[in-house]
């Protein structure tokens, strides 16, 4: 990635949605950016600051970067899957003042502002100081093209959904996906109960502003769904695949740095338990199917029981990630402690922990498959690992992920709306042992194709350097523009 020698003048502000999914790759857009020379200014609520400085090596790793710098919003919400629409009002309100601030009053001025495609509220503002903006959704293109063509199904009568009978139905309004997607696999807020929920329309309107941006940014890339991001390219001329963003900022790094190996740095919003790669070390090659349901799920105690028996009774090794206060009883308590055969039970072939390494864990040699919610960058981190999944997806863009992961690219088993110790174990026994052949086959070739895509003169490589180099016009553009107005205002 080249420097310029004229960068000083192009500064850029990013702003994610604060929940672990988004902060993570959006960090690492940033630090993309601020290896090109750019200077930036990322905004994060209080709350993920806090966990980022407690839990991370945030503050050294940035500051090598002198034209870098956090900035705070208050905190609005506790973020949790049920209260999406509300977490959003309350930062909206928290953030819009400090927004404000920092795009008229920011020296250097802010010439491209980088947001969260969830976030447009912050749309009217740039356009009204002039200030490009750019999405980043941090989910799939599959997932993003779902939610795009909501209206289109809506006045199909595709949606709402009328009943369970229908779950199995082919949606016909997806173009690109008629052939595999069912109802069950749209987001989880199209389901019969979402639709009456104001996240459903929240995300809904979200997604059809995103034609108003100057461009959109993926975390994902061309070989992996070039036909879908064909179809949101008719609506978004100017998207930019540059995923996927961990493997692409590691390689970066590592060319920068002239190592060949590197010191993996986190962006956990969690304390990362790292005792759990001294017990990989100590198993088998690829005989661990590694269990985590990232940073939203939650599982009822019932839940967590039945996947406990499928693992103990698949006879399979496992590591488990159960997040602090993630599991509740009927009445919806957070349940801590576990039933003490439960624990008994998982000494012999398993190591639980509370937040992993996970991008470490995934590359382990011992890791031989990933039972996961789908989110996306648990996805994509098993891509590049080459490690086949189960999915059991929770909720929003996951439904979709795990359709894909199944039935188009082939990586391994979709355990949707199931969750019973037979299929557990039956499921894990298929991906450890009866299929394994055929996932490690598909999963070994996306791997390939993943690591060619962040290579130089990959895909993802040369759109990330095409960003740049938009953005450094932008600079141009926006200083050109400002002059113009201080000669009128004269
Ligand atoms: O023990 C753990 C568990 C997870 N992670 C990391 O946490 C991130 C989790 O991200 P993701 O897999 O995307 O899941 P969520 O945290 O649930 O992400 C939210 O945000 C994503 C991006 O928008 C969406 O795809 C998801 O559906 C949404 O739930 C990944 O980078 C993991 O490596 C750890 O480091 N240690
Ligand atoms: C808070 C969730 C609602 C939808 C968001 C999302 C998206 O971009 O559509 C992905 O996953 C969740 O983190 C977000």
């Amino acid at each position: 990635m080249e420097k310029s020698s004229n960068n000083s003048s192009s500064h850029v502000l990013i702003f994610p949605f604060p929940a672990q999914g988004h902060v993570n790759s959006m960090l690492k857009l940033a630090e993309l950016l601020s290896l090109s020379g750019l200077t930036i200014t990322f905004l994060n609520t209080q709350h993920s600051q806090e966990c980022l400085a407690r839990f991370t090596d945030i503050k050294a790793r940035f500051l090598k970067y002198p034209g870098f710098r956090f900035v705070t919003v208050p905190d609005s919400l506790p973020i949790d899957s049920g209260n999406v629409a509300k977490v959003l009002d309350a930062l909206k309100l928290e953030s819009k003042p400090v927004i404000e601030k920092l795009l008229i009053e920011s020296n250097p001025r802010i010439n491209c502002f980088i947001v969260d495609g969830i976030l447009g509220f912050v749309t009217d503002l740039a356009s009204e100081l002039a200030i490009p903006i750019i999405y980043f959704r941090t989910i799939s293109a599959c997932a993003f093209w779902s939610y795009f063509c909501i209206p289109d199904m809506i006045e199909a009568g595709e949606l709402p959904i009328k009943g369970e009978e229908e779950m199995d139905r082919l949606i016909t309004k997806v173009p690109g996906m008629e052939t595999f997607l069912r109802k069950r696999d749209l987001p989880s807020f199209c389901r019969a109960n979402g639709m009456t929920e104001p996240t459903f329309y929240m995300i809904m309107n979200e997604t059809q502003q995103t034609t108003r941006a100057q461009a959109l940014i993926m975390n994902t890339f061309e070989d992996l769904e070039s036909p879908i991001l064909s179809q949101i390219r008719n609506h978004c001329p100017k998207t930019y695949t540059i995923g996927p963003l961990h493997e692409l900022l590691k390689s970066i790094k590592i060319r920068s740095t002239n190592k060949q190996e590197l010191h993996q740095s986190s962006n956990s919003l969690w304390e990362v338990d790292r005792t759990c790669i001294a017990w990989l070390d100590n198993q088998p090659s690829q005989s661990v199917i590694y269990v985590s349901f990232g940073s939203f799920a939650n599982l009822t105690l019932d839940q967590l029981i039945e996947f406990w028996h499928g693992l103990i009774n698949s006879n399979r090794r496992f590591l488990w990630v159960i997040r602090p206060s993630s599991v509740t009883d009927k009445e919806g308590i957070v349940v801590e402690k576990f039933p003490e055969e439960l624990q008994e039970g998982c000494k012999e072939n398993g190591y639980i922990v509370k937040w992993a390494p996970q991008e470490e864990v995934l590359a382990h040699k011992a890791i031989g498959g990933f039972l996961t919610h789908s989110g996306w960058n648990s996805t994509l981190e098993s891509i590049v690992a080459g490690v086949p999944m189960i999915c059991w997806p929770y909720f929003a863009d996951q439904q979709t992920n795990s359709r894909f992961v199944s039935e188009v690219w082939k990586l391994g088993l979709d355990m949707k709306d199931v969750c019973n110790r037979k299929v557990v174990e039956k499921m894990v026994n298929d991906l450890m042992v009866n299929k394994r052949e055929e996932f490690v086959r598909s999963a070994a070739r996306m791997a390939e194709l993943a690591r060619k895509s962040i290579s130089e003169g990959g895909s993802s490589f040369c759109n990330l350097n095409r960003l740049i180099e938009d953005i450094r016009l932008m600079s141009v553009q926006t200083h050109h523009n400002s002059q113009e107005d201080n000669k009128t205002s004269f």
